[in-house]
């Protein structure tokens, strides 16, 4: 299953542009907050699919009746880029579990890379819903690397992947390697330039977001 939000009008459009325009997206309490955003509206189009039971909440008045979920996912992301959208998916899912796992890319002797996790901070996901955030599926290499580590360690349940900007390759990959996660996107570019940066994308989502790295 794959959702790509642009292809509706809705708010979630002027977010997007916010974090590509190139006047705009300098502005870095703006950008992390637009990527927040975006984890907020993932988290309630997420929640659109999952289970709930109805339960009784008391009020000064009465007693209503309300679907309340079922169970709480875990919410996993990608250090460092994925920490803003995992702030928005951690508004809405407030009694989640977190994940953190950083990985990066290795470059090898020829004009590639590789990808290498490093950290893993996570729950037990036996038998639980995790959702996967990370803003930018570029070649999805370090997206599926990730969720592969994440899924021989534990039987997870249902496997979720929010992104902002995914490259039709990178969709591509997810899908040939993870077939069964539900693809959550902002929107779906074109291209990729020979360093895997999307085009036209909005940059190094990291670096908006923190700062240059070394
Ligand atoms: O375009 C891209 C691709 C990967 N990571 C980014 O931050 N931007």
């Amino acid at each position: 299953m794959i959702t790509i939000l642009n292809k509706t009008h809705s708010l979630a459009n002027q977010f997007l542009a916010e974090l590509r325009h190139i006047d705009i997206q300098n502005d870095r309490m703006r950008f992390r907050r637009n990527l927040e955003r975006l984890g907020e509206i993932f988290a309630f189009e997420i929640s659109k699919k999952m289970n709930y039971v109805e339960q009784e909440v008391v009020t000064p008045l009465g007693v209503a009746t309300v679907p309340l979920l079922e169970e709480q996912p875990v919410l996993a992301t990608i250090l460092r880029a994925g920490l803003p959208m995992h702030q928005g998916l951690m508004n809405y899912f407030d009694k989640a579990d977190s994940a953190y796992i950083s990985a990066f890319r290795k470059p090898k002797k020829s004009n590639d890379f590789e990808i290498k996790t490093e950290y893993f901070s996570t729950p037990d996901m036996a038998d639980r819903i995790v959702i996967v955030s990370d803003p930018m599926l570029a070649t999805g290499q370090s997206m599926v690397v990730v969720c592969k580590e994440l899924m021989a360690r534990f039987e997870i349940k249902e496997l979720h992947i929010a992104c902002v900007i995914a490259s039709t390759e990178g969709v591509s990959h997810v899908r040939a390697n993870l077939p069964k996660a539900c693809l959550w996107l902002g929107a779906v570019d074109e291209e990729l330039t020979s360093k895997a940066y999307i085009v036209p994308g909005l940059g190094d989502a990291g670096d908006l977001c923190f700062g240059e790295k070394l």
